[in-house]
C-alpha cells in the first residue's frame, strides 16, 4: 500500500539519511526506530507529504503522493508527537474541531463515545489546560476510534505519557486496525503488547 524508494532527507544544511526504502502492506505495522535526532519524525513528515524529500518518492497504492495528494490524505490519519489542543476548549470541543479540520464529519455522540472509550468520561467538559499529559494524549488518540475508514495511520510517539493500561489498550487498538486490513507506521521508544510484533525500520542504518 505504502512504499518509499531512495529517500533522502535534508534538514538545514545537513543530510539526515539517504537511500532509505520500505514497503508497508495492508495488515502490517511498521515501527520506526533509531536514536534521538536521527530523523524519525522527519521521515514521518516525508511519508505524510508534510515535507518533501531531497531525493526519492513516497507511493500510496502505486501513485506518487505528491501527484495524488487529496486522495492520499483522504486515506491517512496522522497524529504528531504533541497533541495539538486548544487549552480553552474542552476535550469534546477539541476532538470535534480536529475531526472537522481533518475533513471528517463526525456526530457529537460519536465523539463523546470515543472520549469515553479512551477513558475521559470524567473530563468531557473540562478546559484542556487542566488535563494531565496522559489525558491530553488521549484526546488526540480518540480520533483513532473515529478514523477506521482511513486505512493508513501514521503516529509519532503515540505511547508517550500513557499509563500501563492505556498502553495496552492502544496496542490492542492498533493491532485490531491492522487485523481489519489497515496499516500503521509509528515511532516509539517503548515496547508495547502488540498482537504481533511490528516490523522495524532503523533510520540509523541510513544515517549520513
Ligand atoms: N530546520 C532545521 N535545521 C537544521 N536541523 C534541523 C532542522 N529541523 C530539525 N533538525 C534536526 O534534524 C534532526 C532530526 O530531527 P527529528 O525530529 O526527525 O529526529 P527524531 O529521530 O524524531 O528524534 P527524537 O527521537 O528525539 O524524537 C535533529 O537532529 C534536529 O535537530
Amino acid at each position: 500500500m505504502l512504499e518509499a524508494q531512495d529517500l533522502a532527507c535534508l534538514k538545514g544544511d545537513r543530510l539526515l539519511f539517504r537511500d532509505l526504502a520500505f514497503r508497508l502492506q495492508a495488515g502490517e505495522m511498521l515501527r520506526i526506530a533509531g536514536p534521538n535526532g536521527v530523523g524519525k519524525t522527519s521521515l514521518l513528515r516525508l511519508v505524510t507529504g508534510l515535507a518533501l524529500p531531497e531525493v526519492g518518492e513516497v507511493r500510496w497504492r502505486g501513485h506518487c503522493i505528491r501527484r495524488e495528494r487529496e486522495a492520499f490524505h483522504g486515506e491517512l490519519l496522522y497524529l504528531g508527537h504533541a497533541p495539538a489542543l486548544n487549552d480553552l476548549l474542552s476535550p469534546l470541543e477539541n476532538l470535534r474541531f480536529a475531526c472537522a479540520a481533518g475533513g471528517d464529519h463526525v456526530a457529537e455522540d460519536d465523539c463523546v463515545q470515543a472520549l469515553v472509550r479512551i477513558g475521559l468520561e470524567n473530563q468531557l467538559d473540562l478546559p484542556a489546560r487542566v488535563l494531565s499529559q496522559g489525558q491530553r494524549r488521549r484526546v488526540g488518540l480518540a480520533r483513532l476510534f473515529l478514523s477506521a475508514r482511513r486505512p493508513l495511520w501514521v503516529l509519532d510517539e503515540p505511547f508517550t505519557a500513557l499509563d500501563v493500561h492505556a498502553v495496552a489498550d492502544l496496542a490492542a487498538t492498533l493491532s485490531a486496525h491492522c487485523a481489519d486490513g489497515g496499516c500503521v507506521m509509528m515511532t516509539t521508544h517503548q515496547d508495547a503488547p502488540f498482537a504481533r510484533p511490528p516490523a522495524v525500520l532503523d533510520v540509523g542504518a541510513f544515517a549520513c
